[in-house]
């Protein structure tokens, strides 16, 4: 008689989320793979997803707030890309593709109105939590497709971490959390192919207990997943990787992102995590903890008189950072 492991017990970590309904979402341009603007989605039922996505998120005792969706910035539901936030630290991303370069404006905005101090817009190019993920306490930092490798001293630097660069090398895995998902403190989630070979080694050592996807569930999106440590929704497709996160003791959501994957973009994208950022101005004001409904008006709206000159530099970014450049290692 065999004895298997018993999974262990996984406790869920209150989170702290920023959505942008897709009010305005579409895709009207090809800037990824998935994307095809002669099959365009349907608003509703892409609100209707994004809308099950964020009740999901509250029911599960997460705090959700909400970004106001501009015009003209059909891809800003992916509120993933807008920022890569540390600590209290907000790195607002810098985009590379000018359909999507209006999305910076639109963030900094509802990072300074809500009185965030150390704001700051990447100087390169820098696609945010799609492209940069805290594991084990350093930063893991895809490169290849969107963020540029010469932007991570400034991200190292600013967020006070060491960066691990990691380079993508299959376009449809084009950003980082589209190939690799953190489900707990000490557990981790890929699909090596999506990797550099250099990368898959840095991988591997520095996560042995990853779990491994394969390629079908990558490709249905299964790695773009949110995780609280213990509940982990994902896309439907992703039936089989359900079945195995279950196995690791994790309990598995399957949400239905169907249109949003239309634009390339799935759970996760839709999601900025704001790590420990818990200690705001804005939350310390009395009523400023509830979950805010959909079209709130925008607290303190802000947006006159800050222009790209308040978006300084924070005085104290560590000089001792380091970054890791497994593809330039001898
Ligand atoms: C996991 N992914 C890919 C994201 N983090 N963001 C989705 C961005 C989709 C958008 N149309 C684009 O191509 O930028």
């Amino acid at each position: 008689m065999t004895t298997q492991a018993a999974a262990p017990m996984r406790i869920p970590r209150p989170c702290h989320f920023l959505m942008c309904p897709p009010t305005y979402f579409d895709v009207r341009y090809a800037i990824n793979p998935w994307m095809d603007p002669g099959d365009p989605p349907d608003r509703r039922v892409a609100m209707e997803q994004w809308e099950r996505l964020r009740a999901l998120l509250v029911d599960l005792g997460h705090r959700v707030e909400l970004a106001e969706p501009e015009p003209g910035l059909p891809d800003m539901v992916f509120a993933a890309n807008a920022a890569t936030v540390v600590d209290d630290r907000i790195l607002v991303s810098s985009f590379r593709h000018p359909e999507r370069r209006g999305e910076t404006a639109a963030y900094e905005r509802w990072f300074r109105a809500r009185g965030y101090r150390q704001v700051r817009r990447a100087g390169r190019t820098n696609e945010g939590q799609g492209d940069h993920l805290l594991a084990g306490g350093r930063l893991l930092a895809g490169h290849g497709f969107r963020t540029e490798r010469e932007s991570h001293p400034e991200t190292g630097g600013f967020l006070r971490r060491d960066v691990v660069e990691l380079t993508l090398v299959d376009a449809r895995f084009y950003h980082l959390d589209t190939a690799f998902a953190v489900l707990a403190e000490d557990t981790v989630m890929y699909w090596p192919g999506a990797f550099s070979a250099a990368g898959r080694r840095r991988l591997a050592a520095l996560f042995p207990d990853a779990l491994l996807v394969e390629e079908a569930d990558a490709a249905a999106f299964g790695l773009n997943a949110v995780s609280d440590g213990r509940n982990v929704l994902l896309p439907s497709g992703a039936a089989a990787l359900a079945d195995r996160l279950r196995g690791r003791g994790f309990e598995p959501h399957l949400v239905d992102a169907g249109e949003l994957m239309k634009a390339g973009g799935g759970p996760k994208c839709c999601v900025l995590h704001l790590h420990h950022a818990s200690a705001t101005p804005w939350e310390r004001r009395p009523n400023g903890h509830g979950n805010q409904r959909l079209h709130p008006a925008p607290a303190g709206s802000a947006r006159s008189g800050l222009g790209p000159a308040a978006a300084t530099a924070a005085p104290d970014a560590r000089a001792d950072f380091r970054v890791d450049r497994p593809d330039r290692a001898a």
